[in-house]
């Protein structure tokens, strides 16, 4: 299977923790995630980046919508890597979170795929179902969001055992499309 990069950018550590819940789902799931934060654009691997065959973005929700952190690698990108579609064809998805269970951070994500479009990369959606429909996932995909994932903002340093089982899931499911497709 080819690589997942999951790339991040996060103010106060609750998107790290998405990103390595994603990626404990993942590698699970036998695929080989590497964790890609953009904080520092002159560090990032961007080799990885065009090596891997799925790149996950994750960005906290700021005033319902990206993080200027996480656009300011979204607008590099936009230079040779965008012109040269570099970025074509490979899998996408996106991740974010929010204080609030709804907190406009469908806008994040409607953000993050329009970019992955722009990119020519084909983009893959969160599938759990959770409560009410299934009232024993308690937890799980608690905002009702399928574009990707979104999940609410860690307390004490933890994630809740649904955001975190939410984020296992859809990395899981992105290395059940890499291997399918990627
Ligand atoms: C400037 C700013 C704007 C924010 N705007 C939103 C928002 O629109 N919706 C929301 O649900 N949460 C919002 N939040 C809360 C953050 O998304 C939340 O605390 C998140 O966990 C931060 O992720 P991080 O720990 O990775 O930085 C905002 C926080 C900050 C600092």
């Amino acid at each position: 299977m080819s690589k997942l990069a999951i790339t991040y950018w996060g103010g106060s550590g609750t998107i790290t923790l998405v990103a390595r819940a994603i990626a404990g789902g993942a590698a699970e799931a036998g695929a080989e995630p590497y964790l890609v934060d953009v904080s520092d654009l002159g560090a990032v691997d961007w080799a990885l980046l065009e090596e891997a065959g799925a790149i996950l973005m994750g960005s906290p929700t700021y005033m319902g919508g990206v993080a200027a952190g996480f656009k300011a690698f979204m607008d590099i990108s936009g230079e040779t890597i965008w012109s040269e579609r570099r970025w074509k064809d490979k899998l996408a998805g996106g991740f974010t979170c929010g204080i609030q269970q709804a907190g406009d951070k469908l806008a994040t994500l409607q953000a993050l795929s329009v970019f992955a479009a722009q990119h020519a990369m084909l983009w893959v959606g969160q599938e759990a179902i959770g409560a009410p429909v299934f009232p024993e996932r308690v937890g799980l995909n608690s905002s009702g969001t399928f574009l990707g994932l979104a999940v609410e903002r860690a307390l004490d340093g933890q994630l809740s055992a649904g955001c975190d089982a939410s984020a296992r899931l859809y990395g899981a499911r992105v290395a059940g499309a890499l291997n399918r497709w990627g």
